[in-house]
């Protein structure tokens, strides 16, 4: 596996394998590659001739105050992760060639409606920043298909919004959320917790499945929103919030809507923010 930092070097190589009739899958990341990660090169691999994987911590994602300075920095155990996963490059560019006019005078994409509730609520900008990040990381690469998690669920539809509207000639896909043994989304940030927070925050996941389980049993969705935020905040959370919401659109359901709904959440426990979900069907 090579890593290329240069984007005309990238370039290149891409050009390279689609003159000889190769389409490249592309898998986004900030680093600090774990399973899920790797699940999702898996899946690129699977359909695509040649896989790129980036690692790029976006500055332009985090809000002030957010853990940009701190956020696990970890490129060479990243590299023999991905050589083992059977990546064929590994682009991490720096901050200058995704934003060669500075990130805070950056062309910035914003995708209306959905980036305007729950993670964008809360993380004002975020998804703006995500966004134009992975245009240009699409730009850069032009791969013909790129997969993301389902553990960012909303950052999913925000993408797929994004690329319907742009006709960006890249094909989305997903994969479902890797988890630790006890239930825990597997995330880069789970290794800011204690170990007396990480004990405690697989109930994050039992908390979305009990909501499940309780909506299949006929329980309403408002009530059951109100439940979960307090079954949270009783085991030592702070929610941002617990939201039953059509998965595809991310809006409220109508009063009686039973299908196609996802809950969503996002809780800080100590000095960690983790987010999850779990769709209904
Ligand atoms: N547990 C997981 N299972 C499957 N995909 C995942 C998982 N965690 C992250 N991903 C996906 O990997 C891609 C890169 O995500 P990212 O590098 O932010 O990882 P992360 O571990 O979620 O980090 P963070 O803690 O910053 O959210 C995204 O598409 C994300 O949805
Ligand atoms: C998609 C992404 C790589 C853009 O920086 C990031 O938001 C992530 O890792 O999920
Ligand atoms: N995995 C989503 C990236 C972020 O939280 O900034």
């Amino acid at each position: 596996m090579q890593t290329v930092t240069d984007a005309a070097a990238l370039r290149a190589t891409v050009r390279g394998w689609r003159n000889a009739g190769q389409n490249v899958g592309f898998v986004p990341t900030m680093g600090n590659l774990h399973a899920g990660h790797h699940s999702l090169l898996k899946l690129a691999r699977a359909r695509a001739d040649r896989v790129i994987a980036s690692v790029f911590v976006n500055p332009t994602q985090f809000g002030p105050g957010e853990d940009f300075e701190r956020y696990p920095r970890t490129l060479a155990q990243d590299q023999a992760g991905l050589a083992e996963a059977g990546c064929d490059i590994l682009f991490a560019p720096e901050v200058s060639t995704l934003y060669p006019f500075g990130a805070a005078s950056s062309v910035s994409i914003h995708v209306p409606d959905l980036t305007e509730t729950l993670e964008g609520a809360h993380r004002p900008g975020h998804f703006d920043g995500v966004a134009t990040v992975v245009a240009k990381l699409f730009s850069l690469v032009q791969p013909d298909l790129a997969v993301f998690g389902q553990k960012d669920f909303q950052q999913l539809k925000v993408i797929e919004r994004m690329v319907r509207d742009l006709s960006l000639p890249v094909k989305v896909m997903s994969g479902a959320t890797l988890r630790d043994e006890d239930g825990l989304a597997m995330s880069s940030r789970n290794q800011y917790l204690t170990a007396q927070e990480r004990a405690r925050a697989p109930q994050i996941y039992s908390t979305l499945q009990q909501t499940r389980e309780l909506f299949r049993q006929g329980h309403s969705w408002q009530a059951l929103e109100q439940a979960a935020k307090a079954r949270l905040e009783r085991a030592g959370f702070v929610p941002d919030y617990v939201a039953i919401r059509r998965a595809e659109d991310l809006a409220e359901p109508g009063p009686d809507e039973r299908e196609g709904l996802v809950v969503l959440v996002a809780a800080r426990l100590g000095a960690t923010r983790l987010i999850d979900n779990l769709p209904f069907d």
